[in-house]
């Protein structure tokens, strides 16, 4: 007893990872996780797949360190966002594949919808976009035969992924999803936290099918009698990005963190206001904890940064493993003119470009594969460095420090990058599964393990990197990025 076991279902892969009554990581098992791109823009994962490799990892990591499902005190859930999950209510069958948060398929559909994209804002706090769950539940409904009739009927379920896990886990008896991953989906009402019932009338999409929505923490739904030797609790639940920022303690308004995962994502604690972007960013729920009112962050969502790296490996194959890209840069004094615009998924914030596809720009004929390496990582940091510079007009308080996370960070090479184009201390903490960390840390909060003051003390710095750039440097990659970025927007 006293064990939390952490669910991190990414986009890359499944992981369960064990943690003491004190937070200390104990174990972890991880699977990858599929990824099908079957037309362009279209990007897809099976469903049932998910939970297969998710059911593995939490297997795997009670047989690694002996533990019994009676020694796990609760189980918190973060997962990837937005993915979009139907399934028969009877059957627990999908009816179609999960369409992943980086499907552009309902761009088409999004654009047809730009008269409503304000009363989209002022409800729900995001752009309306292809990357929220709400255009793809439409997209399944209208393609999927039979779908808009089985929903009308009482027959189907949608859920994030969140939402599926949970269903697997409790075999059917909790259709929930928690706050935080709901605020993602384009339908909730982000000031009262409810389904907003006129959006679902606008989108035909029946309530009905549609998880209740529960606070981020609490005796949220156990485990199936049978599933493991014992029914454990699932005392925590949040979307991934806001678990890495609760783990990283960014617990304070004006506190932000940045994950380098398949996507980047910085968000910025606003505490109990929901900021109204002017900067194109996305205002979202942090967390709710049990009895507590909602918290709120503003986001930075960019859609490619570890992926980049998993297309020069997979496609390029520039190189054989992710981690290789930092030595193929290092071996480069500089990118050699060679800048990469990733819009192989459209661009995210700020620039909101469903349209836009990713280029190549200043190749020469001295340009070598490490010159792209290098490109590629200075990607990721420039990206973020626009977020953040959109972040800093609409709250305005200075940042003095950049807490990191994700597969990326640990790429040195990129993280000193990073602090050299923000101007800003990187710091990087000994324990790296930071989303792990947050989702058990609230699980350990919530049954009084952990108390909110402590908190602080959990997050350890491993690393900082600190800006050496100088200002003219720093100027001269920042423009540059600029002035392809805005030749290479469609007209
Ligand atoms: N050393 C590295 N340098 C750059 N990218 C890396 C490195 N190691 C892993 N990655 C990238 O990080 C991503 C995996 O990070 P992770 O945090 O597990 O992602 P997710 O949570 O999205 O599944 C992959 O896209 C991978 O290419
Ligand atoms: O899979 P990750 O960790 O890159 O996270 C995906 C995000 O939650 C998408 O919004």
């Amino acid at each position: 007893m006293g064990y939390l076991l952490a669910l991190d279902q990414g986009t890359t892969s499944s992981r369960s990872i064990i943690f003491d009554s004190e937070l200390n990581l104990v174990a972890s098992a991880q699977r990858p996780l599929p990824i099908h791109t079957p037309q362009a823009g279209w990007v897809e994962q099976d469903a049932e797949e998910m939970w297969a490799g998710q059911m593995a990892t939490i297997q795997e990591v009670l047989s690694r360190t002996g533990l019994l499902a009676s020694d796990i005190a609760a189980i918190g859930i973060a997962n990837q966002r937005e993915t979009t999950v139907v399934w028969h209510k009877k059957t627990g069958k999908p009816i179609a594949p999960a369409l992943v948060w980086q499907d552009r398929r309902t761009q088409a559909w999004c654009e047809a919808q730009a008269a409503m994209a304000d009363t989209v804002q002022q409800h729900t706090g995001l752009r309306l976009d292809p990357y929220f769950s709400a255009s793809k539940l439409v997209w399944l409904l209208e393609h999927v035969p039979h779908a808009r009739e089985w929903a009308k009927a009482g027959e189907l379920l949608f859920g994030t992924v969140d939402t599926w896990l949970t269903w697997q886990l409790t075999r059917g008896q909790r259709h929930i999803i928690d706050v935080s991953n709901a605020s993602r989906t384009m339908l909730m009402d982000i000031h009262s936290g409810t389904w907003s019932q006129d959006l679902c009338t606008a989108w035909d999409i029946p309530m009905g099918m549609l998880p209740e929505i529960v606070p981020s923490s609490g005796a949220l739904a156990h485990t199936a009698a049978g599933l493991l030797a014992a029914e454990v609790p699932i005392c925590a639940i949040l979307g991934d990005q806001q678990a890495a920022l609760f783990g990283h303690a960014c617990e304070q308004a004006g506190m932000a963190k940045n994950t380098y995962g398949t996507g980047c994502f910085m968000l910025l604690n606003t505490g109990d206001t929901a900021v109204q972007s002017q900067q194109q960013l996305l205002s979202t729920v942090a967390w709710q904890q049990h009895g507590q009112p909602l918290q709120y962050a503003l986001e930075g969502s960019v859609f490619m940064a570890g992926a980049i790296v998993q297309w020069l490996r997979d496609n390029l194959g520039l190189i054989q493993h992710s981690g290789d890209i930092e030595a193929l840069a290092a071996s480069v004094p500089d990118n050699g003119g060679v800048t990469l615009i990733p819009a192989f998924t459209g661009m995210g914030a700020p620039y909101w470009r469903a349209d836009m596809r990713a280029s190549l720009h200043g190749l020469s004929r001295g340009s070598s594969k490490a010159h792209i390496a290098r490109a590629a990582l200075e990607a990721i940091a420039l990206q973020v460095a626009d977020v953040l510079s959109a972040m800093q007009q609409d709250a305005p308080q200075a940042l003095t420090e950049l807490r990191v996370d994700g597969g990326a960070a640990n790429n040195d090479l990129l993280m000193q990058f990073q602090a050299d184009v923000l101007g800003v201390p990187v710091l990087r903490p000994k324990v790296t599964e930071t989303t792990a960390l947050g989702v058990a840390k609230l699980a350990a909060m919530h049954l009084g393990f952990i108390q909110a003051q402590d908190s602080a003390h959990l997050w350890q710095l491993e690393r900082e990197f600190v800006p050496k750039m100088s200002a003219s440097e720093r100027d001269s990659h920042l423009q540059r990025w600029q002035r392809v970025m805005q030749a290479m927007l469609p007209l």
